[in-house]
């Protein structure tokens, strides 16, 4: 056959075509292609197509419907025409198809008959007008497209070929957009346009999308590449290091490491025989050791702290008596005894040239400093400190160290504290020496005698080290709040120093120098912030803070200052200063926590005011006795202790032996039975010296007067009536000045201690030494004081002189009432 006898595809194209619905893409023409169809009326259709000349038509559902068959109304109208070329039969009754798509076709009509979709269609020819605008965009689509196949790797080679060797815009722009990630209904939309200069436009516009998004990816793609690039360089390098150091003989295995870094530690050690055995056993069980098994960390961690410890002779101690001077007085107000005696220790220290075995306790309420004044100690030195409480503590390990035999065994706080300070001098703060405990675990307290002990701590033995180690130029500073509790051989070996309560003019001091500037400084404040006036210092000391130290007083002044830090953060136009006064002190405080009515007074016949000391400082204390109708016995409450229990009874007993004498009815005694109480009947009470004022309690109660106003005493009392001496004067004046008393009886014995008080604490109170209770009864009940007449009460048969031996039993308990409370 001659080429002009060759026929135009276009005359062998049927009218009519089965029409097979595709979902999905679009089918475009020029195209050779398979298609997999597994549905039954799709193999019928493509079977019959093929029985009819093998020309389908393909037209896009509109919608894709699960599990239906589709109607002509569910079909677009423009599709592509397809010649079957090959039918392959699938295992599973399906078919695949290779087609050669031709020609696009629009539907004119369907035939209703019959199961398949057939319907009679038009060709559709490509409209290529203004060849010269057509070519310059054809051109445009070429070197997009190029530019999208650069940069994407989903476009192969091979289709850059295809796109070349495709000989008409239209057709070009077709296989565009079949290889395109387009939406479906966009390019069925392409395909409906039969203007060719318009579809490429189309076209043009999905592209760009494309290159975008290229774009992004090859971004994603070139971060992506950065991190392994870095990841495999830092890995080469890493490599190459190895190898260079491998080189130079330096080695990066941790083992070798540690051995090499710990035995040069070792080298220079002065470490004693016995330490020096057993490093080298150690170190050669380390050494023998695989570093992935539990032991070598036990093993390596013995070694480290062995070599950390400050085997070394410290160097001379070096400071002057005049530089501790300064530093005491710079950082504490008053404690003149306290300074003193601490320079004299200092000094002995410094001319002594021994520095073993000194061990200072400093003792006192609560807040007034020990703490504070054991750190200017070790600043006064120049030594480093190391601070621990041992307060509570019951287990001797915390201070002598676990056996290394238990798991996560550690040193005690003794070596703890060397490793840290790195120093065989330091100073060693140990805080709340009094409150240790004891348990199944062992005594802290023994432990720490040995450590403590001149005679003992040269070669003091950590149970975690095993070794001994001399722990004798560590200079000790224990505090407590009472030295009652802390054993004796312990206390036997320590100088006790002991800080009483401030007055109310020292607590204002200590505020104004100290506390106020401290507090600022701590909160961010600056004086031209915030104000406080001398009146308001003492108020709050007064009454949000009546204590014997200022612990609570410098919270006070925290709080204080916590709120008005508060209050200028928020509000930027707070008129500065804030000045403290009467006014805003409750609202940044509260209710005063003392109020003049919490002042006790002894206004009805059976008190007596006593005074006490407590490890919390000092407190005055009201004894109440109370007769009821009976036969004489005695009732005690309160929670009293044995020795106050006693008390009670000596004074008793001492005002029934003295009641002639004192014109007290025997016969009261015979009637009456006596109750006493001490306040506040939850805290446990004892000891000795209440048992002047439980004499004196009773007394008033049996003769029915009321003592001298605003008077407080103490004093132990003996059954034949003496007057014995008692502890803690200081804290018992103070406290006798917070609660307005003006007079105090204070046993004979006692004169020493008064003469030493200063003259501030002793302002505006009269003391009277008494030696036996007969003096104490002339001060309570003096003739001319005016509260003396009472109406008598009716008793009958009243023997005054029974009632004063009441007194005096009474008077011996109350004596140890006021020493504990
Ligand atoms: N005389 C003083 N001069 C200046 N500041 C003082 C004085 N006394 C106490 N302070 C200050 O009071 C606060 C409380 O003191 P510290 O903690 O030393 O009390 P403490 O006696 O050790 O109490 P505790 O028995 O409860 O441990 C510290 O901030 C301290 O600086």
């Amino acid at each position: 056959m001659s080429e002009q006898e060759l026929m135009p595809i276009e005359q062998l194209l049927p009218n009519n075509l089965f029409i097979l619905p595709v979902t999905g893409n679009p089918v475009f023409p020029g195209l050779f292609t398979p298609l997999m169809i597994t549905d039954n009326q799709d193999v019928d259709i493509v079977n019959q197509a093929i029985k009819h000349g093998g020309y389908l038509g393909l037209l896009l559902v509109r919608d894709e419907l699960e599990q239906e068959e589709y109607t002509k109304d569910n079909l677009y109208t423009v599709g592509t025409v397809a010649k079957i070329v090959k039918k392959i039969k699938l295992p599973d009754g399906g078919i695949s198809i290779f087609i050669s798509t031709l020609k696009r076709f629009e539907t004119k009509q369907y035939y209703p008959s019959g199961p398949y979709l057939v319907a009679e269609v038009s060709y559709l020819e490509d409209i290529e007008d203004e060849p010269e605008e057509l070519r310059a965009w054809t051109r445009l689509l070429l070197t997009e497209m190029k530019q999208l196949t650069k940069n994407n790797q989903l476009f192969s080679e091979e289709m850059r070929l295809n796109m070349v060797n495709i000989d008409h815009p239209g057709k070009l722009a077709d296989f565009i957009s079949s290889i395109l990630n387009v939406e479906r209904k966009e390019q069925q939309g392409i395909l409906e346009t039969l203007v060719v200069r318009k579809r490429i436009e189309k076209v043009l516009v999905f592209i760009k999308n494309e290159q975008n998004i290229a774009l992004v990816q090859e971004k994603i793609q070139a971060r992506v590449n950065q991190k392994i690039e870095k990841n495999q360089r830092e890995y080469f390098l890493r490599e190459e290091l190895k190898s260079i150091q491998a080189e130079l003989g330096m080695t990066t295995n941790p083992k070798v490491e540690l051995i090499n870094r710990l035995k040069n530690k070792f080298k220079g050690l002065p470490l004693p025989q016995e330490a020096e055995e057993t490093v080298s056993r150690e170190m050669a069980r380390l050494e023998a050791m695989d570093p992935s098994s539990p032991e070598y960390s036990i093993s390596r961690t013995y070694l480290e702290i062995i070599s950390d410890l400050p085997w070394k002779e410290p160097k001379s101690e070096n400071f002057s008596i005049e530089s501790a001077r300064k530093i005491l007085e710079h950082d504490h107000y008053g404690l003149k005894e306290v300074k003193d005696r601490i320079l004299e220790f200092l000094a002995v220290r410094k001319k002594k040239k021994d520095t073993k075995g000194s061990i200072i306790c400093l003792v006192g309420p609560p807040g007034v400093g020990k703490t504070s004044v054991g750190i200017s100690i070790a600043r006064a030195l120049k030594k480093q400190y190391f601070r621990f409480s041992v307060g509570g503590m019951n287990d001797e390990s915390e201070i002598k160290g676990h056996r290394r035999t238990y798991i996560g065994a550690m040193p005690g706080k003794i070596i703890q504290g060397l490793r840290i300070t790195k120093t065989k001098n330091p100073v060693f703060l140990i805080d709340e020496i009094d409150k240790m405990g004891v348990s199944y675990q062992g005594d802290p307290a023994s432990a720490l005698l040995e450590v403590l002990d001149p005679e003992q701590n040269t070669t003091f033995r950590d149970n975690y080290l095993d070794l001994p180690f001399d722990a004798s130029e560590i200079l000790f500073i224990c505090t407590a709040n009472t030295l009652e509790t802390i054993p004796r051989p312990l206390l036997d070996r320590m100088e006790i120093i002991e800080l009483s309560g401030y007055t109310s003019d020292e607590k204002l001091a200590i505020g104004k120098k100290y506390l106020v500037p401290k507090s600022l400084e701590k909160h961010g404040l600056t004086k031209a912030e915030i104000k406080y006036s001398p009146a308001i210092l003492r108020k709050i000391a007064d009454e949000y803070a009546r204590e014997a130290g200022v612990r609570n007083f410098e919270k006070s002044l925290h709080k204080i200052n916590r709120k008005v830090a508060l209050m200028i953060e928020e509000n930027p136009d707070t008129k500065l200063p804030v000045v403290i006064d009467n006014e805003n002190l409750e609202l940044f405080l509260g209710q005063p926590v003392f109020v003049e009515d919490e002042i006790l007074k002894a206004d009805k016949p059976g008190m007596a005011i006593g005074l006490a000391w407590t490890s919390m400082g000092g407190d005055t204390l009201i004894i109440e006795a109370q007769n009821v109708p009976g036969k004489g016995d005695l009732k005690l409450t309160g929670q009293l202790g044995d020795v106050m229990q006693e008390s009670v009874n000596i004074a008793y007993t001492w005002i029934k032996a003295h009641a002639k004498e004192h014109k007290i009815d025997k016969s009261w005694f015979e009637n009456n039975s006596i109750h006493l109480h001490v306040p506040e009947g939850a805290t446990p009470k004892d000891g000795p010296s209440a048992g002047v004022t439980m004499t004196v309690a009773l007394y008033s109660l049996v003769t029915n007067q009321i003592i001298k106003e605003n008077l407080a005493m103490t004093g132990e009392l003996s059954l034949k009536g003496k007057v014995m001496p008692i502890g803690g004067l200081k804290e018992k004046v103070l406290a006798a000045r917070r609660n307005k008393i003006d007079t105090i009886l204070i046993p004979q014995f006692n004169k020493r201690d008064l003469d030493k008080l200063d003259a501030t604490v002793k302002e505006g109170i009269t003391f009277h030494l008494v030696g036996n209770i007969e003096e104490v009864l002339t001060h309570a009940f003096p003739k001319d004081n005016e509260r003396v007449a009472m109406e008598p009460i009716e008793q009958p048969g009243i023997n005054t002189s029974e009632l004063a031996s009441i007194s005096a039993a009474v008077a011996k308990a109350v004596g140890e009432v006021l020493r504990e409370r």
